[in-house]
């Protein structure tokens, strides 16, 4: 968001009286809805802006403070139905630092106000600013006899047998604790019970908390103390108002004391020198507020001599010994200028958030992810849309979800394309699948260099030479751009066109080798050459099967053709083969079927002659003849896929090991065949090693 003070020339007295009397306005009513209602209408963060406007509008114009100007005051006033508790010290709010020069101004003035001379050591706590609602507790002689809330500071609602279903306030304090002692903490909601607190309310057509701190507070300030009970608070002490005898001479004794009397202290309090130390805490517990099972917003930090604090003494609504420095919002609202698909390298669309740059978790966001198509139906998010955007920790940005009220007229729902933005081929959805992808793998320019070092590795085309390196060095270079460049590289050197030999590393010698290596791959076996063309889901060996099936490219061809209608007998043909079920023919029929793929084949198959396989007709040998037992939990491949394979293979399968049998294929918790294989001498093979052996990871449809 633009910094307001920018563009806003300076007001006049009277200009500043109208913003200021409208600022109070909104602020009291946001108050209301925030303390009074527990359902706030706008993120902390909008409403921490419009403080810090109404702060900047009375340092320019002292006499616009008035006395119950929300800059003096604290909270809200008792609800009604409440009884009213009078506080006998005052509960205060805290100053804020946003910036690490806020902490440092902060040191400064506090060791001005007490005169400490410069190499004098001035110890400060950090505590994490817990983010529930602050509450009083009046222990007399060492009885609860009333607990309130904080209201405006001065007088609280009292929620005594509300407090006293907490597992964390005790009702009693030991013999040591003083006649006469307030405790003062904060109640608080943990994330995983707010999210069930959440689902129960959802669940019962309830409405939902905004967040924990609003759970924390709508279950403690209730009329009923029967509802509070069912609802899992907690309390940290951190704090103490009126007492009868000091609990310590620091503040950090005077947690432990709180400790030692039953209280639950925060573990993450450090006691600091200086403000390097304290913004290194304030770091540490920023990374790890992720972690933690209730909500921080910040780090308090608080002079740790209580004489010194007493010193220090207060203004209107906040002592001067402590500041909370809060963390970055996470959250902001930004428009949705549009919808980007991107295409990841191994062809799924992938849409990003094109956003107007703000500022969340202090840095400049301007993308955002929207995970996928069916999100974005399920959040209705739409370009043009007033969207609250999220950067939690190292997380990528997300959108959350979008301001409805906010949202303009001629906006659209979102429509997920029909085709792949970076090569125009069709981009489908499988079913099951969340993930759109292009299927125009072998022209896409997203995918291409996935595809060409799929289409010269070793098991493919397995030209020498040509590695992955070379590949993407050719490739940025705009040598290769689809597999038939590879082949017309003898040719375009031949003629002149390009001069390899001027290549970096690359004399005439190895220029020759290169091309001798294409040369010798011009004839390719057809189960290499379907694997190399990278069909999603075609693998090696269900490249194999095809080979084995339709023997020559152009029956391989017009029988994929052919089986694009579903009732085709083709189509039943490509079905009946064993080992490849709909998913592969699906995936089989949709490349054939991008005409862009099919324009790629046509030059590619000039440049290349296709052979037929040497795959023997009725099994593919590498377990030919071998007697083969699985036993124990395969982890990749179902009992039932394994046997398939095998066979294909041309092992038969059994199913107890005896002197017949050849490999036992041996998975997790194997147990009294695996002894008795061992036993026997016989060749024991994991599951891996087994994949291995019938040509590699387990493809999709298969496991
Ligand atoms: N969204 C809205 O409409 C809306 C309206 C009003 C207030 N607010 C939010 O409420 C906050 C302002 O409320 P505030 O006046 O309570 O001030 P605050 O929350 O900024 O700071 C004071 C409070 O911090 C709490 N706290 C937590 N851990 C503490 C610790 N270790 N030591 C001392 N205090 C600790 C106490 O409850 C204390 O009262 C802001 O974050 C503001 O954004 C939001
Ligand atoms: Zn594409």
């Amino acid at each position: 968001m633009t910094d307001r003070n920018e563009t806003v020339m300076q007001p006049t007295l009277e200009e500043a009286r109208q913003s200021h009397r409208a600022l109070v306005q909104r602020i009291r009513y946001h108050d209301r809805r925030y303390y009074k209602e527990d359902a706030p209408e706008i993120s902390d963060a909008d409403y921490d802006r419009l403080r810090a406007d109404l702060i900047r509008l009375e340092t320019l114009y002292p006499e616009l403070q008035t006395a119950d100007s929300p800059t003096r005051t604290v909270g809200a006033a008792p609800a009604e139905g409440f009884a009213k508790v009078r506080h006998a010290r005052p509960m205060l709010s805290l100053a804020n630092a946003f910036e690490d020069e806020d902490v440092v101004e902060f040191l400064a003035r506090a060791r001005k106000g007490l005169n400490l001379k410069e190499d004098d050591e001035l110890a400060v706590v950090a505590e994490p600013k817990i983010d529930g609602l602050s509450a009083s507790l009046r222990y007399e002689n060492r009885r609860l006899v009333v607990a309130a809330t904080r209201g405006d500071g001065t007088e609280g609602e009292d929620v005594t047998r509300n407090m006293l279903t907490i597992d964390d306030v005790p009702d009693t304090l030991p013999d040591d604790a003083p006649d006469l002692v307030e405790v003062r903490g904060e109640v608080y909601m943990g994330k995983a019970d707010f999210a069930t607190l959440n689902e129960r309310r959802a669940e019962a057509g309830e409405a939902l908390f905004a967040n924990p701190r609003n759970a924390a507070a709508g279950s403690l300030r209730q009329l009923d103390p029967e509802i509070t009970r069912k609802r899992p608070l907690k309390f940290f002490a951190y704090a103490w108002g009126e007492v009868s005898a000091p609990l310590a001479p620091t503040q950090w004794a005077a947690l432990d004391r709180l400790e030692s009397f039953g209280f639950t202290v925060n573990p993450l309090r450090r006691l600091c020198r200086g403000a390097d130390e304290l913004l290194a805490r304030y770091r540490e517990i920023g990374d790890g507020r992720h972690a933690l099972d209730y909500d921080i917003d910040g780090v308090v930090y608080k002079i740790d001599r209580l004489d010194w604090q007493a010193l220090l003494g207060q203004v209107a609504r906040a002592p001067r010994w402590a500041i909370a420095h809060k963390f970055p919002a996470e959250q902001a609202k930004t428009r949705l200028l549009g919808i980007e698909i991107q295409v990841g390298r191994t062809g799924a669309l992938t849409p990003v958030a094109h956003l107007e740059p703000v500022t969340v978790g202090g840095v400049v966001v301007s993308r955002a992810t929207l995970h996928n198509e069916d999100e974005i139906a399920r959040k209705d998010i739409r370009i043009g849309d007033l969207v609250v955007v999220q950067r939690a920790g190292d997380v990528i940005p997300q959108v959350v979800e979008v301001v409805v009220a906010e949202r303009p007229n001629d906006t659209r729902p979102f429509e997920a394309p029909a085709v792949c933005p970076a090569c125009g081929s069709h981009a489908v959805r499988e079913p099951g699948e969340a993930v759109r992808r292009c299927t125009g793998g072998l022209i896409c320019p997203a995918q291409a260099v996935e595809r060409l070092k799929h289409f010269v590795s070793r098991d493919a085309t397995d030209i020498e030479g040509l590695g992955r390196k070379e590949v993407e060095a050719f490739f940025e270079d705009g040598l290769i751009r689809s597999p038939v460049d590879i082949y017309t590289l003898p040719r375009r050197q031949e003629t002149g066109e390009i001069d390899l030999t001027k290549r970096a590393g690359w004399g005439r010698k190895s220029v020759d080798n290169l091309l001798a290596a294409i040369e010798a791959r011009r004839r390719l076996p057809l189960d290499r050459f379907i694997f190399a063309l990278g069909i999603r889901h075609v693998g090696q060996n269900t490249a194999k099967l095809l080979a084995r099936n339709y023997r020559t490219f152009e029956a391989w061809r017009a029988g994929l053709e052919a089986a694009a209608d579903p009732e085709s007998p083709a189509r039943a043909d490509l079905d009946a083969i064993a080992g490849i079920g709909p998913v592969v023919a699906e995936a089989l029929t949709d490349f054939m079927a991008e005409a862009h793929n099919r324009e790629v084949l046509e030059a590619l198959i000039a440049e290349v002659e296709v052979i037929e396989a040497d795959i023997p007709a009725q099994v593919s040998g590498s377990l030919s003849g071998k007697t083969l037992v699985f036993t124990g939990k395969l982890e990749k491949l179902t009992r039932d896929s394994a046997k398939r394979r095998a066979e294909q293979h041309g092992a038969t399968v059994a199913s107890s090991v005896s002197s017949a049998t050849g490999i036992l294929v041996a998975g997790a918790a194997a147990g009294s065949k695996l002894a008795k294989a061992r036993e026997k001498g016989i060749e024991v093979w994991t599951e891996d090693e087994f994949l291995e052996a019938t040509g590699g990871a387990a493809e999709n449809g298969e496991g």
